[in-house]
């Protein structure tokens, strides 16, 4: 390592779009060397980056830039989380949810110059059964859908609303136990976002008022959707509007437990885990270092 502060990109290869910016050439073009030391390595496989993070973190990194979609940086993320190593962000995904929420540009000369400015602020992380998130994570309808679009080789907000139409008439809602702010309540469910982010990406945004160093998971419940419910909700999500009452309801939490009698499809950060009937969902305050002014 040299005497600056150290900066170590991981490139996710696998992510973002067919006609590839050479990033590793961009950012020895852009990066201030005056001011930063730095390394590029790549992925190799699924999990490999949060290996890749948590050595730069051990090793006394001042930065790690996660180089992929909200996938990377959430394995990257993970690896930092609770360092004093600071997560940064060239946004090469599809929906890129972290990196909007943190004003970052989206074009990687515009990400590479937002490091080279060296804000600093700390963000919450969130928690759904034992993995950590830092945008969104969902049980129902939206994990559903994550784990039909994991197997879909199309990406972008298109492919994302074709199949939320096509789907929403086919997916039922569920019976609940949900605990929000230590009071239970029984419930239908088609879907329960928690948002540390406002966003899921593509400035779609299931929480709009959600700050992500409040402390607070935002929590979206929606009971039961048709397909008029739907689009009323699609289009406050793209207004950057709450939705009415009779279409979404939204909480403030520490903490969200669910329960229910079925298996239920869940996601983090837009990655689909699996099936559970039981969710313990909360937060880590203040978790994680990035490289974003506090606005
Ligand atoms: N070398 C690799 N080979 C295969 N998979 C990888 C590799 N490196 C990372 N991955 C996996 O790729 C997944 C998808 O990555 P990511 O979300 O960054 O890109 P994306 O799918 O193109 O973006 P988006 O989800 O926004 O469309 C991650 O979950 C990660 O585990």
């Amino acid at each position: 390592m040299t005497k600056h502060p150290h900066i170590r990109f991981i490139i996710n290869p696998t992510s973002g779009p067919k006609s590839r910016v050479d990033v590793a050439a961009r950012i020895k073009l852009h990066l201030d060397h005056d001011k930063y030391g730095h390394d590029i390595v790549y992925t190799d496989y699924a999990g490999h980056a949060t290996e890749l993070a948590k050595q730069a973190a051990e090793g006394g990194c001042a930065v790690v830039v996660a180089v992929g979609g909200d996938g990377t940086v959430n394995e990257v993320a993970r690896g930092l989380l609770r360092t004093e190593t600071a997560l940064g962000i060239i946004p090469r995904g599809s929906g890129n949810g972290l990196a909007r929420h943190l004003q970052v540009p989206l074009s990687v000369d515009g990400a590479i110059r937002f490091i080279n400015q060296g804000h600093r602020s700390k963000i919450d992380s969130g928690n759904i059964n034992g993995h950590p998130f830092f945008t969104t994570a969902g049980i129902g309808f939206d994990a559903y859908i994550s784990s039909v679009f994991a197997g879909s080789k199309r990406r972008g907000l298109k492919t994302y609303v074709e199949l939320i139409l096509k789907e929403v008439r086919n997916y039922r809602h569920l019976p609940i136990k949900a605990t929000i702010n230590g009071k239970t309540i029984d419930t239908d469910m088609f879907v329960m976002a928690f948002a540390n982010a406002a966003q899921y990406g593509n400035n779609a945004y299931i929480a709009p008022m959600a700050n992500i160093r409040d402390g607070l998971l935002d929590v979206c419940l929606v009971r039961q959707l048709d397909m008029l419910k739907a689009l009323n909700l699609s289009y406050s999500m793209l207004a950057k509007k709450p939705a009415g009452a009779d279409s979404a309801e939204y909480f403030k939490a520490e903490k969200v437990e669910v329960i229910t009698d079925h298996h239920i499809m869940y996601h983090a950060d837009g990655e689909f885990i699996g099936k559970a009937s039981e969710f313990i969902v909360g937060m880590l305050p203040q978790s994680l270092h990035v490289v974003a002014p506090c606005v």
